[in-house]
């Protein structure tokens, strides 16, 4: 049993049935008629046995028959996590995925993202994002907007208004010469960049953070990328960026900094690469940069959908693991063209998959460690994990409540299943229809509460 040390925390309310987590020694581990209280903070107070319930509630001070049963085929997972995604570019989402990257960036991203200096439309494409993430499980997303601050600072105070947990960054840009209109000074991008990220913390919302956003080093001038290295590090900030996801996007980094070792090391010197940066992709980079992830704590955020749509490359996650660099998936809409983690689940089994069809040595990753990427790799990959991540004592109760068998759904159950078959089932065949309830800190979130 695990329980908080003090007793005598106020208990919000508790929930009995199965609950399936990640710890750093177990893929899945699952809790079958467990109790879970969590406590008027949002944090998990105690998890303990079912035949316990009586002691729990005596030392917990809370009414046993206020207890919430699960039902069958219902089991409890922590909230899925979007270590990648663009907000802005949720509204082509779906469409647009006929060229590689560079020419995807000018044809469509650019001009979309432009947009958002009209408030309105950003307001009307946040508020479906986060909408629509957190319907799909996503407890925790980390968004980039554009270069626009009072449109970003607007996506912040959505996620905030709806409850979901989010790291924010204004886009940075300095450079952008296949669409001229799309680019700040380096001045602007400096100067709007601390702007937003004092005004994002100013409003003080609990889960929303600001994060230092420079678009990738082909879009900012070294002098741009060394100044938010340094405001990053004067005011310990979060980091987040684009890393060899393209192998004409390497070529023309190696052009452009002719310098550098390689892409790692641009960002590197840049003093970018912390225990608190998150950079996407990372498909073509050598085991020498991945060493240099590993020994400043930067992480990597997989985003199988956009590798494969935007025909990308496919990222070796076993040998990324194998390096023990912290990884997490992104859906990166709308290179990816599902806001949903369980569509990145799948095509992170299935891009596995095809990995050892290459090569039958490669070992395949299996549904039990894919899980544990969505959702205990996410929050240390954004260095979240001390909040949330998976059910231990002192987190934030950050869970979807899951029916398998939910009625108009999309899965038929045969007969009774294990919890492990009954995941399983969830994350190849599940949707929105099987995530009934979502609880971020605690706060119930989805259903939506009525304005
Ligand atoms: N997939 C993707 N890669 C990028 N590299 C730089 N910007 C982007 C973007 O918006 N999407
Ligand atoms: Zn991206």
């Amino acid at each position: 049993m695990q329980t908080s040390e003090k007793s005598d925390t106020d208990i919000r309310f508790v929930c009995r049935g199965t609950f399936v987590h990640s710890t750093a020694e177990e893929a899945l581990q699952i809790l079958e008629d467990a109790l879970l209280g969590v406590d008027s903070k949002g944090k998990i107070a105690f998890i303990g046995e079912g035949k316990d319930l009586q002691k729990l509630s005596e030392s917990f001070g809370f009414c046993s028959s206020a207890v919430t049963q699960l039902r069958q085929h219902e089991f409890f997972m922590p909230g899925m996590i979007d270590t990648h995604i663009h907000a802005p570019q949720y509204s082509y989402a779906g469409t647009a995925l006929d060229m590689p990257l560079l020419q995807w960036l000018n044809t469509y991203t650019f001009p979309v993202e432009s947009r958002f200096q009209d408030i309105e439309f950003a307001k009307k494409v946040y508020t479906q994002v986060v909408k629509r993430t957190l319907r799909n499980g996503t407890t925790t997303a980390c968004y980039f907007a554009t270069i626009h601050t009072d449109a970003s600072l607007l996506l912040g105070q959505i996620a905030n208004d709806f409850g979901q947990r989010a790291l924010v960054g204004k886009v940075c840009m300095d450079r952008n010469d296949g669409v001229k209109y799309y680019r700040e000074t380096s001045e602007e991008s400096q100067e709007e960049t601390y702007r937003f990220i004092k005004e994002l913390l100013n409003k003080k919302y609990p889960l929303v953070k600001p994060v230092v956003t420079p678009r990738f080093a082909p879009s900012c001038t070294e002098t741009l990328l060394a100044k938010l290295g340094e405001m990053a590090k004067n005011n310990k900030l979060h980091i987040q960026s684009h890393i060899s996801e393209n192998l004409k996007e390497v070529e023309w980094v190696k052009e452009l900094f002719p310098n550098s070792e390689s892409y790692t090391d641009i960002y590197h010197k840049c003093n970018l690469l912390t225990d608190k940066t998150i950079m996407a992709h990372g498909c073509h980079l050598s085991d020498e940069e991945l060493v240099l992830f590993r020994k400043t704590g930067a992480a990597l955020s997989h985003c199988p959908n956009s590798n494969i749509s935007l025909c990308s490359g496919v990222l070796n996650v076993r040998n990324v693991l194998n390096h023990k660099v912290k990884l997490g998936l992104g859906t990166d809409v709308a290179g990816g063209y599902s806001p949903s983690i369980l569509d990145a689940v799948r095509r992170a089994l299935d891009s596995s998959k095809v990995l050892t069809i290459q090569d039958p040595e490669h070992k395949t990753l299996s549904f039990e460690e894919v899980f544990r990427l969505a959702t205990l790799g996410g929050s240390q990959a954004l260095s979240l994990d001390e909040r949330t991540g998976n059910f231990k004592v002192g987190k934030d109760f950050d869970a979807l409540r899951v029916n398998v068998a939910a009625p108009g759904g999309p899965i038929d159950l045969i007969q009774s299943e294990k919890p492990q078959i009954l995941l399983e089932k969830f994350l190849n065949l599940g949707d929105d229809r099987n995530i009934v309830e979502v609880f971020v800190a605690g706060k119930k979130v989805v259903p939506f509460s009525e304005p």
